[in-house]
């Protein structure tokens, strides 16, 4: 359970992030996050792991807060919290499975995971996860040699390694077309069904928010403006969210 306890994050600048939200996220949600360009999603997603700091309130997972943890709490935290991007962060150079054995680092010392001493446990559990994303067979293939739907499936296969009970996607299939990026939001929603693991996943377009989401969450200017199921989430709802009627190009299109 993710929980959001009077959050607000304004930035240096003075920019306002987040104002003031109150969000309750149970176990094996998969909640996707719209809204405008600059209306809050990253900074939302990210405060999640800490990966900014809140300005007010707390963030709990679990019933531990983010918020206050130090150095070794928030260490144990993040182990638990897997993270994609939209560039989906790979090293290149390095092979698809060794990129996802890097999703065991929080569990060995770092001088271990330097000289890729992983335990046959670990290389079993990362075959085992790029079996789930049905790439097994490109796991010693270099990862720059992967479509971007291939690269993004082995992000999804190393926050399965790393155990992650949360998954945190931001814009994940902004760099990917139509076609591959159906195929990753299948992958999402299945690992979502199956694992029960909860999912958090900024979006733009509202289709596909309506399609895969089991709850979806509209921001406007830092603040929650919307929040039901995606039956509730009508073009009404999303001109409300976005302060204008929906645009042909926040539609993916139908396949
Ligand atoms: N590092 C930063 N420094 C200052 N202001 C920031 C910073 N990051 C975000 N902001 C501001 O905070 C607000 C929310 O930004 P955020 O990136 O969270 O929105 P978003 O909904 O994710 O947008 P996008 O879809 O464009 O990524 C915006 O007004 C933005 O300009």
């Amino acid at each position: 359970m993710i929980e959001f306890d009077n959050v607000s994050k304004i930035y240096p600048n003075g920019s306002i992030g987040l104002r003031n939200i109150n969000l309750t996220i149970q176990k094996g949600e998969l909640v996707v996050i719209v809204g405008l360009s600059g209306a809050g999603k990253s900074t939302l997603l990210r405060s999640i792991n800490r990966m900014n700091d809140i300005t007010s309130g707390d963030i709990r997972i679990n019933g531990n807060s983010v918020t206050q943890a130090s150095g070794s709490e928030l260490r144990l935290i993040r182990r638990d919290i897997g993270m994609i991007f939209q560039s989906f962060n790979l090293i290149k150079r390095a092979t698809v499975i060794q990129n996802v054995l890097s999703g065991r680092v929080g569990y060995h010392s770092t001088l271990r995971t330097m000289l890729g001493w992983f335990p046959k446990e670990d290389i079993d559990l990362s075959l085992t996860a790029l079996q789930r994303v049905n790439i097994r067979e490109k796991a010693y293939t270099r990862a720059d040699q992967l479509s971007g739907g291939q690269q993004q499936r082995v992000s999804i296969a190393r926050a399965l390694a790393q155990e992650a009970q949360v998954i945190l996607a931001d814009e994940p299939v902004a760099s990917l077309d139509p076609l591959t990026t159906r195929q990753v939001m299948e992958d999402l929603k299945r690992i979502n069904r199956e694992l029960n693991i909860t999912t958090v996943i900024n979006l733009h377009f509202i289709d596909l928010a309506r399609e895969y989401a089991t709850r979806i969450i509209g921001l406007r200017a830092g603040e929650v403006v919307f929040d039901g199921t995606p039956e509730e989430a009508t073009d009404e709802a999303f001109a409300e969210i976005y302060g204008r009627a929906v645009k042909h190009d926040e539609l993916l299109g139908v396949l």
